[in-house]
């Protein structure tokens, strides 16, 4: 009999809970930061690296899959894990949210959503089931249900049709998984900017008893004061002892804030993205390689980090590599940001087992505005 999925929280510092999720795949320390890893790759990375910064999971994006290679195939040939070499927990999004973002001539209904790909125009259609199916296929630890995600600003009879369509879908999803001991599928908290909504979507989720919660619907063009205020109205309705999942967030300082609201795990393409675009974040905020004063500069991004890539190389170097195309320059500009963003989660989670998370938190901020860089 696989172990069970558990969720335990071990501490808390006001609304910021320091947790553990256990999963027969390994432990998820929380709150966590998941690198992405769109297409079974961290981009940049071999996945020994990833592991070395401290992450526990990552994500993998069911709509690159499913394109290609294909889930079907990645089943064949052992499922994601083993086809990536990632042998710890993997969350997996539903596939929804890129339809709608990346794919064309996409056509939303009540039985799922029909797209052709943007790789090679082919016709897909992707129900709830389907999304779980594939999911499955992909042998993913923790499933999301397929959603709508509307993107702000919106109508507000726009945003509570949005949002009673992805409770439907929950519905189905929740059926579609059925009883898999050692995994996970997670609802996904919907209703825009509106209060009244999003408490409705909360609690309609609540009632389902899943075994995690994620909030969508945000960091989709909104100011950080809405997405906040929604965690605010969002997190008290969902289950103490359930994770909460912040999807899509976020800077350094929006993680902050939304621990301190009581969100759990996030997952955002900022540091690896921003590395492959001669982008580094440092303790002291961020460091734009590209810039030209960096070209005679000897010093490290950060001679105190643990990292290779923040430690070793001169600025110099790394802004000879960045303006040279180099890939070895997307390679440790990546390191050092996921290097970096797990050691922020580790100074989180350790700041509120301490009880001292809101000083921790205003220490980060302020070196990070310091600026010195
Ligand atoms: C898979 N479903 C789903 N993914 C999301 C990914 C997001 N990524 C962002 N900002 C980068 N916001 C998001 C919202 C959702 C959302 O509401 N639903």
């Amino acid at each position: 009999m696989a172990k069970p999925f558990t969720f335990k929280v071990l501490a808390t510092d006001g609304k910021a809970r320091r947790g553990v999720i256990d999963m027969p795949r390994g432990e998820i320390r929380t709150p966590a930061f998941m690198p992405v890893g769109t297409g079974g790759t961290v981009k940049a990375m071999y996945m020994d690296q990833v592991r070395g910064v401290g992450a526990d999971i990552i994500l993998g994006n069911t709509y690159h899959l499913m394109l290609r290679p294909g889930a079907e195939r990645v089943a064949r040939l052992g499922g994601l894990h083993e086809f990536a070499r990632w042998p710890h927990p993997i969350l997996t999004d539903s596939g929804g949210f890129q339809v709608m973002s990346l794919s064309k001539l996409r056509k939303l209904t009540e039985k799922g959503v029909t797209f052709r790909s943007h790789i090679d125009g082919a016709a897909y259609e992707m129900s709830p089931e389907r999304s779980i199916e594939i999911q499955g296929l992909l042998d993913s630890d923790i499933q999301m249900q397929l959603d709508e995600c509307t993107a702000l600003p919106a109508e507000l009879k726009e945003i509570e049709r949005a949002m009673e369509l992805s409770l439907r879908w929950a519905e189905r999803c929740k059926t579609a998984f059925g009883d898999q001991p050692g995994k996970a599928m997670f609802g996904i908290v919907q209703g825009g900017d509106n209060a009244a909504l999003r408490i409705r979507s909360a609690q309609a989720l609540s009632a389902m008893e899943l075994k995690g919660y994620a909030v969508g619907g945000l960091a989709v063009g909104e100011p950080q004061a809405v997405m906040l205020e929604m965690l605010d109205i969002t997190c008290p309705v969902l289950p103490h002892n359930k994770p909460r999942y912040l999807m899509g967030v976020g800077t350094p300082d929006d993680i902050l804030k939304s621990v301190a609201r009581g969100i759990d795990m996030f997952d955002c393409v900022m540091p690896t993205r921003a590395g492959r675009h001669g982008l580094a974040y440092t303790r002291r905020g961020k460091v734009n390689l590209r810039n030209a004063r960096h070209a005679d500069d000897p010093r490290p991004l950060d001679e105190e980090s643990d990292c290779p890539a923040a430690r070793g190389y001169s600025r110099a170097y790394l802004h000879h590599l960045v303006r040279s195309q180099e890939a070895l320059g997307a390679m440790l500009l990546t390191w050092n940001n996921l290097s970096y963003y797990q050691k922020l989660m580790q100074d989180i989670r350790a700041a509120i087992e301490t009880g001292s998370f809101d000083v921790r938190g205003a220490e980060i901020t302020e070196g990070w505005a310091r600026g010195d860089i």
